[in-house]
């Protein structure tokens, strides 16, 4: 499949945004007007440009308000069209995209528009180029698809064709299925974008919310099968207007992009096997989502107060690594490893996240398919060797074959003592959730990164208030909620990564199937809480019909606790350390939430607490 993108989806200069595409890997780019216009590079050097870094120019666009009006309209749009026709000849681009009428059509009537078209097709075959007719979801009259087809059926001309855009056809809920019974030679041109769901005008919904392929909440698998079963083999270009892409890195924007077309690419293989048409769709190593969490890694210059943390809620410390100074604790088959290479005094975070596979290698190789920069464990002959690849937001993902008894683990001393199993004393049973905090900037490259490399499902997203501003966080799960992850976005002016006051702690909750012997262990070993208002416990009461001995016994834990038709949550918090917490929960009755709506309590806790911590 050949790759393309529109200028307009990235920051920078043009040459600077040419320059990124190649980087990428893009094979081609669509010029947006806007971009040409500012730039000082005439079209001929941008030609030429674009030649050395082996970029095709595969549209020029938009061309606006053309069909639909008066005889002395037309001439003056048809003059408007030579001019660019001429530029086009001068960049050697043989494709322009002319948007349905917006603003200046009052006659309503397609025969109309066909001969208009059909005009303009003449025009432009006499300069050698063609014209891809796309109707917007806010055209004036035509704002379907169907629509535009049925015009440029009725203009027959060679060189007046169509572009789909999936923005336009999806966000209207128009069903793309009819793309498969368009002639393919008369597809022109094809521009991908996804969106999140969301109920606003859709002009400004398209201007500002776009998102790449597999970011939003729009099927471009289903609308990439259709596309594939019209037969078309021209390019699949991604044209994403969205205020931060604009704003944000252009290499990695960029690179992003380019990921979500791969990962696009390999759906649609996958979801075509056995059809036959004319698009070389390239697919990547098969591989199957995670099978569960192998380990969780904090990393941290003082792992005194992580250990006592983990100590306080039954994990025991099992070994050291006999050449790192690394930790490792577990309780039954959790396990957590406590990186102390870190500077002295650097306060604790989550580093890293083994996540254990099928196939380890075949894992890898998917993730650098997808772009994702390798990062490689330093290991001896003897030693196990972990690879991964670096997540978006900093987190260090490794892959880790499926076992009960890691191999690595024989690092950390010989004989080493790992309780394993469910001993007497492992009330907790595995790690239910990890939550990531994610920088504004990267949150939707994050949502990508982890779906297209660890084939995890994107849940409804939900927004939660707190005294530094609205969080918005996105679970991301495996379908039987073996891995779960929780992203949420920073809110501004607090920093994701670096630990200490201003920045936005991340946690890792383990399930326990006993929370209350957990929690009392914990108390007794002299663990302090998260502790939760009077005025939490007070709401609880009404919200629910609590015999007063159980309420009486969360609000001495300062447990949480949350309903959902017969499911019941339990949870608590312990205090934070740099940039770290621990959370245990109890899911009863196939309750499979996270406590939203205690999610707001403990925010405004945490931030008491590091304010009082401040002064
Ligand atoms: O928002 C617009 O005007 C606009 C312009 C060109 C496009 O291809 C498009 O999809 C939208
Ligand atoms: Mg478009």
């Amino acid at each position: 499949m050949r790759t393309s993108i529109a200028t307009v989806c990235i920051s920078g200069t043009l040459e600077d945004k040419m320059l990124a595409c190649a980087r990428a890997g893009f094979d081609g780019i669509e010029i947006f007007e806007q971009d040409l216009l500012v730039s000082p590079l005439s079209p001929e050097e941008i030609r030429a440009r674009a030649a050395r870094l082996g970029l095709t120019l595969d549209l020029y666009q938009p061309f606006r308000d053309f069909e639909g009006v008066e005889e002395e309209v037309l001439r003056e749009n048809l003059r408007r069209a030579e001019a660019k026709f001429r530029l086009m000849n001068r960049l050697g681009i043989d494709t322009m995209l002319l948007c349905s009428n917006v603003a200046t059509a009052t006659i309503d009537d397609d025969a109309l528009a066909a001969v208009q078209l059909r005009r303009l097709g003449d025009l432009a075959q006499s300069y050698g180029v063609r014209i891809a007719y796309e109707a917007l979801a806010w055209g004036r009259f035509v704002n379907t698809y169907g629509r535009s087809w049925e015009i440029v059926r009725e203009a027959d001309h060679p060189a007046v064709g169509l572009c789909l855009d999936s923005f336009h056809i999806l966000s209207r809920g128009d069903d793309p299925a009819g793309i498969e019974q368009i002639p393919a030679a008369k597809i022109f041109f094809v521009q991908l974008a996804d969106a999140p769901v969301l109920s606003m005008d859709i002009l400004s919904w398209s201007r500002h919310y776009r998102v790449f392929p597999g970011e939003g909440g729009f099927d471009l698998v289903a609308f990439m099968e259709h596309l594939v079963r019209s037969g078309y083999d021209g390019p699949v270009s991604l044209e994403i207007f969205n205020d931060v892409f604009r704003q944000s890195d252009v290499e990695r924007t960029a690179v992003d992009g380019l990921r979500s077309l791969l990962w696009l690419q390999d759906r649609a293989a996958t979801g075509l096997k056995g059809e036959t048409h004319p698009m070389q769709l390239r697919a990547m190593p098969d591989v199957r989502p995670p099978a569960g969490l192998d380990y969780a890694e904090i990393r941290t210059g003082e792992p005194e107060s992580a250990a006592r943390m983990l100590a306080q809620l039954g994990f025991e410390f099992c070994g050291q690594h006999r050449r790192k100074p690394v930790q490792l604790w577990a309780q039954g088959d959790v396990r957590v490893v406590l990186n102390g290479q870190r500077a002295d005094g650097a306060a604790p975070a989550i580093s890293g996240l083994g996540f254990q596979v099928e196939d380890p290698d075949g894992a890898v190789e998917r993730a650098i398919q997808l772009k994702a920069s390798p990062v490689a464990r330093h290991h001896t002959a003897d030693e196990q060797e972990l690879r991964g690849v670096g997540a978006p937001d900093g987190t260090e993902v490794f892959f880790a074959p499926t076992s009960q008894r890691p191999a690595w683990m024989e690092e950390f001393g010989a004989g080493t003592h790992y309780p394993g199993g469910q001993g007497p004393n492992a009330l907790v049973t595995r790690i239910d959730h990890v939550n990531l905090a994610q920088p504004w900037q990267s949150f939707d490259e994050a949502v990508l990164f982890y779906e297209s490399v660890l084939r995890l499902e994107t849940r409804p997203a939900t927004e939660v208030p707190s005294p530094m501003g609205l969080v918005r966080s996105q679970v991301m799960r495996t379908g039987d909620g073996s891995v779960r992850l929780a992203l949420n976005i920073v809110p501004h002016g607090l920093e994701a990564a670096p630990s200490g006051p201003g920045s936005y702690p991340e946690h890792i909750a383990f399930h326990t199937t006993d929370i209350l012997a957990v929690a009392r262990r914990a108390v007794a070993a002299g663990m302090h809480f998260l502790q939760v208002p009077q005025n939490y416990y007070e709401d609880l009461a009404a919200r629910y019909p609590l015999d007063p001995a159980t309420l009486a016994t969360l609000q001495e834990l300062n447990l949480l606790y949350e309903r959902d038709g017969e499911g019941e949550f339990l949870h608590f918090y312990t205090e934070t350390i740099g940039n770290l917490f621990l959370e245990v929960v109890e899911r009863r009755h196939g309750y499979e939430g996270y406590g939203a709506q205690n999610a707001p309590v403990r925010l405004a806790a945490q931030f008491e607490r590091n304010r009082l911590r401040r002064r």
